[in-house]
């Protein structure tokens, strides 16, 4: 049986900047005397998209150097979702962590992050909305306000308090539960928190501070917000649909009721 209880699933496209340090803090986190989880439990997926850009070669570095990490390059698909799913697929560990690459997810929250899946905690969410947490100054204005709009948009499909955060962690067993999951977009922490049912007291929230990017860009472009709308109105019929359907049937009734009364009512004038 494996010793890997543990698999860090990191979404990456043109990241190579952002792999060594990203790697290095995380086993360095972990390697901290008092962190509740050990380095050897642990192993690293990176998800990668064809970028072409020494990822490759950095990762293989990496492992000659005893980091036990490897890269999965997909060369027919592209997407942050899909690709995070595609790293939970093949994660060895009961218990999964998804988090960007580029620095902005403080890889040292790294190990209670993973420590706080349990089997009644199904799910680990990296929060940036909670009291006295504080959002990098350095994050741009319209970043902020985009984000806080998207997430009132997503508060009435489930009581997480981030739900649009990338920091993130499952267990395998709730996952594997997952039917038609979108992989489309950058939602994919609402997509499993909606698509799971999870309910607010299967959360273990883990306040973090958001940092800036340190090299390379963010791929959130114009089509990118516009697919979460789209997923938004999927999600809100995948949710509310049933209770929908019993709306539109009171208001049949409602309509049927209301018409028969006119009808009496001009009847009652021959
Ligand atoms: N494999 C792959 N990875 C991708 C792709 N697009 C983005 N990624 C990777 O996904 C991570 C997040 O992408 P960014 O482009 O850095 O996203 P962001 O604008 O910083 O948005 C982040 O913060 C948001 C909160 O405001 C989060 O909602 C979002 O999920 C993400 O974590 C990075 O590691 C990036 O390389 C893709 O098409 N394919």
């Amino acid at each position: 049986m494996s010793g890997i209880h543990y698999s860090v699933v990191v979404p990456a496209f043109r990241e190579n900047g952002n792999l060594r340090p990203l790697v290095t803090r995380i086993f360095g986190a972990l390697s901290q005397a008092g962190s509740p989880v050990s380095p050897h439990e642990v192993e690293v997926i990176i998800v990668d998209d064809n970028s072409r850009d020494g990822s490759v070669e950095t990762v293989d570095d990496l492992r000659r150097e005893g980091y036990n990490v490897r890269i999965i390059v997909r060369t027919t698909e592209r997407g942050l979702s899909s690709a995070v799913v595609r790293g939970f697929r093949e994660s060895q560990g009961d218990n999964m962590l998804c988090m960007d690459a580029d620095l902005q997810h403080p890889p040292e929250y790294v190990p209670a992050m993973l420590a706080s899946m349990s089997p009644t905690k199904q799910f680990a969410l990296g929060t940036r909305y909670a009291k006295g947490v504080e959002i990098d100054e350095g994050w741009p204005l319209y970043r902020r306000v985009i984000s806080s709009g998207a997430r009132m948009l997503a508060l009435p499909l489930t009581s997480a308090s981030d739900p649009m955060s990338g920091f993130f962690g499952i267990r395998k067993e709730t996952f594997l539960k997952a039917r038609n999951l979108n992989s489309d977009g950058f939602k994919i922490a609402l997509d499993l928190l909606v698509k799971c049912n999870i309910p607010g007291k299967a959360i273990a929230e883990v306040p973090f501070s958001f940092g800036v990017r340190s090299e390379g860009e963010s791929k959130l472009t114009g089509k990118v917000m516009i697919r979460y709308l789209e997923q938004l109105a999927e999600l809100y019929w995948f949710r509310f649909s049933a209770l929908l359907v019993v709306f539109a049937i009171f208001l049949f009734i409602l309509f049927v009721w209301f018409a028969q009364v006119l009808l009496n009512w001009y009847t009652g004038f021959d």
